[in-house]
C-alpha cells in the first residue's frame, strides 16, 4: 500500500472543540483546553502515526473579529496555516446551531487548495435525532468533501475521522520519525500548561490578559528547576492571580507541575512569578517579547 503523509488542521469558531479533538487524536495532552473561548494561541503540531500514513495535525486559534493587535496577529497566523495544509476540518459543535460564523469560515477555506471536511464535534451532547438534523444543516452549508461526526471526549468515531483525513493526504514518505508526536519546543508546551492552570476559575476579560513565558530550565540532581513568568496587564489582575496569601498561585503551580512532570517524565520544581506588563495585548514590543 502506498504511504501517505501530510498536514491537516481543524478550524472553527472559538470553543468548537478543536483542541480537545487534536489531543484525542494524538493520544496525549499537548494542546491546552478550557471552557473559555480563544484559549489556543500557539500553532501546535501533533502527529498521528499509522502503519500506512502520518497525519500531521496543526492547531490554530479560534478565528474572531480582531479587536486588539493580538487578535490581528492570531488572524494572520490562522490564514497562513490554512494555506499550507492538505486537508482542513471545519469543526462545528453538535449542540449548537450552524450559523453565520461557520458559513463565513467555510467560504474562506473554500478558496484554498486543501480539501475541506465538516467535523461535527461533541456528538455525546445531543440525541440521535438532533445529530441527524445537524448533519443535514451542515450538508446544506457547503459542498464538503466529507462530513464526519465525532465525540472527542468519548472517542466516538475518531478512527473514521483519521481514515477520512488520510484519504485526503498526498502519497509521501514519512515526514516525522517514529514515535515523535510534536515538534513544539518543550518550553512552549510548559508555558501553555502553566497558562492553562492559571486560567482555571478566572473570569471575564482576565483570560485574555494572561501570558506565560518560561525564562529558564535548570537541570539539577534528580529534578528540573523551571522558572516561569506569568504576565498580566494590570496590578489588580496580579492580585487575582496570586490570590489570598498566595493561595491561588500555589494551586496553579501544583496543577501545572503535575502536568509538566507527566509530559517530561521527570521530577520538576516550578518557580512562578507574576508580573505586570501594562496593556501587553496592544503593545507590539511586548507582544514580540511574549512570543507573538
Ligand atoms: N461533552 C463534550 N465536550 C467537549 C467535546 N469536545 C470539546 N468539549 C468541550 O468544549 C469546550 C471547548 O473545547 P476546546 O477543545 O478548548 O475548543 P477549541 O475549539 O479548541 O477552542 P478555542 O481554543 O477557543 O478555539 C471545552 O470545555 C471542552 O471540554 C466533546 O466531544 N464532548
Amino acid at each position: 500500500m502506498e504511504f501517505r503523509a501530510g498536514f491537516a488542521c481543524f478550524v472553527g469558531r472559538p470553543n468548537a472543540g478543536k483542541s480537545t479533538l487534536l489531543n484525542a487524536l494524538v493520544g496525549q495532552k499537548i494542546a491546552i483546553t478550557s471552557n473559555r473561548p480563544q484559549t489556543t494561541r500557539h500553532v501546535i503540531r501533533g502527529v498521528v502515526h499509522q502503519p500506512d500514513a502520518q497525519v500531521i495535525l496543526v492547531d490554530t486559534p479560534g478565528l474572531h473579529r480582531p479587536r486588539t493587535l493580538l487578535g490581528e496577529r492570531l488572524g494572520d497566523l490562522v490564514r497562513q496555516t490554512w494555506s499550507e495544509v492538505d486537508v482542513i476540518g471545519l469543526c462545528m459543535p453538535a449542540d449548537e446551531e450552524v450559523g453565520r460564523g461557520d458559513r463565513f469560515i467555510a467560504a474562506e477555506v473554500a478558496e484554498l487548495k486543501a480539501s475541506v471536511l465538516a467535523v461535527v464535534t461533541k456528538t455525546d451532547l445531543v440525541s440521535r435525532e438532533k445529530l441527524a438534523e445537524r448533519l443535514l444543516a451542515v450538508q446544506d452549508l457547503h459542498p464538503f468533501a466529507d462530513i464526519v461526526p465525532v465525540g472527542a471526549v468519548t472517542g466516538d468515531n475518531l478512527d473514521r475521522l483519521v481514515d477520512v483525513l488520510k484519504s485526503h493526504l498526498p502519497a509521501s514518505p514519512q515526514l516525522y520519525p517514529d514515535g515523535m508526536i510534536t515538534d513544539e519546543p518543550e518550553q512552549v508546551l510548559i508555558a501553555e500548561m502553566v497558562r492553562e492552570a492559571a486560567l482555571e476559575g478566572v473570569r471575564d476579560e482576565l483570560p485574555h490578559s494572561i501570558a506565560v513565558v518560561v525564562e529558564e530550565m535548570l537541570p539539577e540532581e534528580g529534578l528540573l528547576r523551571i522558572f516561569a513568568d506569568v504576565y498580566v496587564e494590570r496590578p489588580s489582575q496580579k492580585a487575582i492571580v496570586i490570590g489570598h496569601r498566595g493561595s491561588r498561585l500555589k494551586a496553579v503551580g501544583t496543577q501545572a507541575r503535575a502536568h509538566i512532570e507527566e509530559l517530561l517524565g521527570r521530577r520538576v520544581y516550578l518557580d512562578l512569578h507574576v508580573r505586570v506588563a501594562k496593556d501587553w495585548q496592544r503593545d507590539p514590543r511586548q507582544l514580540r517579547k511574549l512570543g507573538f
